[in-house]
């Protein structure tokens, strides 16, 4: 058994039986350490959900486990909270109620009401909610909503924060501002996070290490790329960095041509499009 702080060990993942089955995911193997930022990034279906919905807890593998600082992860937990794609508030209650729900529960033993209140005023302030907190879901923008998902999230202060897609569903300037904060509080926290992500600046710009899943079925980790960009990082800087641009390319290289997805093509073009897939495999080797 590994000691890191995280670690995904010996995964596989079937859903369904006989006919039905499909292996998802084949020995899937990471480690994490504390504070770290990874991204796991891979063609759409591969596995990348199962994957962290497995961390989670949401869903047992078929074989293999997980281990969250020496103990198995097999149900959902406090100290691993999750961010999806679009926000999961409730509609009915306010900013500050969405996030005062669970900080209520988490913490009624713990901390007094006037801790909890507090708590949930710095939480909403990290992410920039303080100015909306009596506005219900309805009447603030999608970056908002993910804003005040992201604090609740945080609120329980986690071990783990679990970010499937969550900037997927805003527009790019949207998407840069909150990616922005993601940076920032989880360097002022040091909050280990695992984020699914389709888009490759992204998962360069953010992560401590990439991911890399190859396609499924029996999809497994087929690289991994660490990301050695110093800290706070300025995405205008990035982009004309020479090691920004070769980490870029390489997941690029990795997604387009190592993994390219064969079966989205038309199909007189598949034959051609796998060789090619296959010599330049053959080159990059
Ligand atoms: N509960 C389930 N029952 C049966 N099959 C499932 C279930 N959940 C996921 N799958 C299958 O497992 C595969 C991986 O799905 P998953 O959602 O993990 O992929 P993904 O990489 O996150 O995809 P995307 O990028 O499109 O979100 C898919 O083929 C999917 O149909």
């Amino acid at each position: 058994m590994s000691n890191a702080f995280l670690s995904i060990e010996k995964v596989n993942m079937v859903f369904g039986e006989g006919k039905k089955e499909t292996r998802v995911l084949d020995d899937i193997n990471l480690q994490i350490d504390k504070g770290e930022y990874v991204s796991i990034i891979g063609h759409s279906g591969c596995g990348k959900s199962t994957v962290l919905n497995i961390v989670a807890g949401l869903l047992s593998a078929t074989s293999g486990g997980v281990i969250l600082e020496g103990k198995e992860v097999n149900s959902p937990g406090r100290d691993r909270s999750v961010v999806f794609q679009n926000h999961s508030l409730l509609p009915w209650l306010t900013v500050y109620e969405n996030v005062a729900l669970a900080v209520n529960k988490a913490f009624k033993k713990t901390k007094t009401a006037k801790e909890r209140r507090d708590w949930i005023l710095q939480s909403l302030d990290m992410v920039g909610m303080s100015h909306a907190l009596d506005k219900r879901p309805n009447e603030i923008s999608g970056g908002m909503k993910q804003r005040v998902g992201i604090a609740r999230a945080l609120s329980l202060e986690p071990r783990v924060l679990l970010l499937d897609e969550p900037f997927g569903a805003l527009d790019a300037l949207t998407r840069s501002h909150l990616q922005d904060e993601v940076m920032s509080i989880q360097e002022k926290l040091n909050t280990t996070i695992i984020m699914i992500t389709h888009d490759v600046d992204e998962a360069v710009l953010l992560s401590d290490r990439i991911v890399m899943m190859t396609n499924g079925p029996e999809a497994t980790i087929g690289e991994i790329l660490d990301i050695e960009l110093p800290r706070p990082r300025n995405r205008i800087e990035m982009a004309d960095n020479p090691l920004y641009n070769r980490y870029r390319q390489q997941v690029l290289s990795f997604l387009y041509e190592k993994q390219r997805k064969v079966e989205d093509l038309p199909s007189a073009k598949k034959t051609r499009a796998a060789e090619s897939a296959t010599n330049k495999e053959k080159e990059l080797a």
